[in-house]
């Protein structure tokens, strides 16, 4: 973010300072249109870095709104920066109160009924909050009062989790627990983490005017999948073609009990665009999978497995003795990438002489608690994030780590973040889902990185058109599949 301001400020013609009160009048045009969050009253503590600046202009810009406000300036035993001192020196002409929070003075008294806005600190806290500022902090989160942090919530370090956790439910970086965040231009990381959100509350994310030519110049080494990034991967069906034309894939897949995986696992990797799909299964299953997904073939003796365009394996495979043999079999036959899931992922972390046999670019699908037998338990979110990154550049897998904003980190060192999906999404199901897509793709003839970063996005935005049509409590997996033609439909042109 400083990099993108200063590119601003050299390449615009706008100075710091009208980018703060550019910041400040998106805060309050986000507050007025939503009604001031219904309250007259307002509580803004600010420390003495651009954070508080920020707080500074929004107190002003409220006062001539006619609301109550009253600041707390939270003294750090140093002058504040040069934008923080030119809006106080602007904010002393108005009629708000402010007033000084001394080292070992009293706790202000505030508002009962007001909203707090929490100005002390943003992108610049480096370490965790002592003394007085956390003090601060925990009087805050007490107060009863719903609180609007400004760009992050106070203590929270702009790129880290705030955990791990003591035994109390205290947080390494005690921070403001905020009901929403109002943050400037993009993501920053903490803003991503789940252990976080607790913190932040709703994320919004308002556009302050920095130069939108700054990402064009430079390729960030982490950036979040959207629409139009997806929208640029697609590419049309040719009107000639035929099934031949669309890749046939392969589906190791089910177990007595789990065919439910497979079927799922089937269905979406078809719906992907895929030609061909023949599924790897007990021949004891057969009949569920015959009628289940009548449009897919079945092998249940030898596979020839280079015959097919793409593999995916795991999607309630088990991890049985049979199974591990057949992926022991995959490995010495195939040299091209393929998907790993579920019990795939589960028996690679114990069979570790597999991985050197994982293809280059072959995509991991885990869930946290998978990727932790897999690489090592992490003591946070961040950590975890850092681990999957590395992970993907020594052994060259693409690491797709999910979660409410799916990590994807790239063999080549880039890593992205998904911001497609939601909470109804969480149920068993989704990830067999992700597979078949991810397979479906691939098997398409799509690389194995535009398969990640268009599976995932896809597979979110699904998720996105089932929740509204049946709700965030009711989506099941199979309600995502059927989505997923929709989802391709918003990003082809
Ligand atoms: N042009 C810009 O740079 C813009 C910056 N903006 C605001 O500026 C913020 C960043 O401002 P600053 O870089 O001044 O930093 P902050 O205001 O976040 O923090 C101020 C200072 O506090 C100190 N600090 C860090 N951790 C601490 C801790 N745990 N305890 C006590 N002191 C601590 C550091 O010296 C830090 O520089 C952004 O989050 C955003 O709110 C916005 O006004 C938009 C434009
Ligand atoms: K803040």
């Amino acid at each position: 973010m400083r990099d993108w301001d200063a590119f601003t400020i050299s390449n615009l013609p706008i100075s710091s300072i009208d980018l703060m009160e550019n910041a400040a009048r998106a805060c309050v045009t986000w507050l007025e249109d939503h009604e001031f969050l219904y309250s007259e009253k307002f509580t803004i503590f600010c420390g003495k870095g651009n954070n508080g600046g920020d707080g500074l202009a929004i107190a002003r810009l409220l006062g001539e709104r006619n609301k109550k406000v009253q600041v707390f300036i939270l003294e750090f035993g140093q002058p504040g920066t040069a934008d923080f001192q030119t809006n106080l020196q602007r904010l002393h002409g108005s009629e708000v109160d402010i007033q000084y929070l001394q080292e070992g003075g009293d706790l202000p008294e505030i508002f009962p009924d007001s909203w707090i806005i929490d100005a002390l600190l943003g992108t610049g806290t480096s370490r965790p909050a002592t003394g007085r500022l956390e003090i601060l902090i925990d009087f805050i989160n007490r107060s009863g009062c719903p609180v609007c942090s400004i760009d992050l919530p106070s203590g929270m370090p702009a790129d880290f989790s705030i955990g791990p956790f003591n035994s109390e439910g205290q947080p390494y970086f005690p921070s403001v627990r905020a009901k929403v965040t109002l943050s400037f231009q993009s993501y920053k990381p903490a803003l991503l983490f789940a252990e976080n959100a607790a913190y932040t509350g709703l994320v919004h994310l308002l556009d302050i005017g920095l130069s939108s030519a700054f990402l064009k110049s430079t390729d960030p080494d982490f950036e979040g999948v959207d629409q139009e990034m997806a929208s640029g991967i697609i590419e049309p069906r040719s009107p000639f073609a035929h099934k031949g034309n669309f890749g046939h894939a392969l589906l190791i897949a089910g177990s007595v009990g789990k065919m439910g995986a497979a079927l799922l696992a089937g269905k979406a990797c078809l719906r992907a665009g895929c030609g061909l799909l023949t599924f790897q299964s007990p021949e004891t299953e057969r009949s569920i999978l015959q009628t289940g997904l009548p449009e897919a073939m079945l092998l249940t003796g030898h596979i020839d497995a280079n015959y097919y365009r793409s593999i995916g394996c795991g999607p309630g495979l088990g991890q049985s003795a049979a199974a591990a043999t057949l992926l022991e079999q995959i490995l010495n036959e195939v040299k091209r990438p393929m998907v790993w899931d579920a019990d795939a992922i589960n028996l690679l972390a114990v069979q570790t002489e597999w991985q050197k046999k994982i293809p280059p670019f072959t995509i991991l699908t885990p869930h946290p608690k998978e990727f932790d037998r897999l690489a090592g338990i992490s003591i946070n979110e961040s950590e975890r994030w850092n681990s999957a990154r590395a992970l993907a550049i020594s052994k060259q897998w693409i690491i797709i780590l999910k979660g409410h904003h799916t990590l994807i980190a790239m063999p080549g060192g880039k890593a992205y973040f998904n911001t497609s999906g939601n909470a109804a999404m969480a149920k068993g199901g989704s990830g067999d889902v992700l597979t078949g897509l991810l397979t479906g793709l691939i098997a398409r003839g799509y690389t194995p990185e535009k398969a990640a970063l268009l599976g995932v996005w896809l597979h979110g935005r699904a998720g996105d058109f089932a929740a509204s049509e049946w709700g965030m409590e009711s989506v099941l997996a199979g309600d995502i599949i059927d989505q997923i033609g929709n989802a391709f439909m918003e990003i082809s042109s």
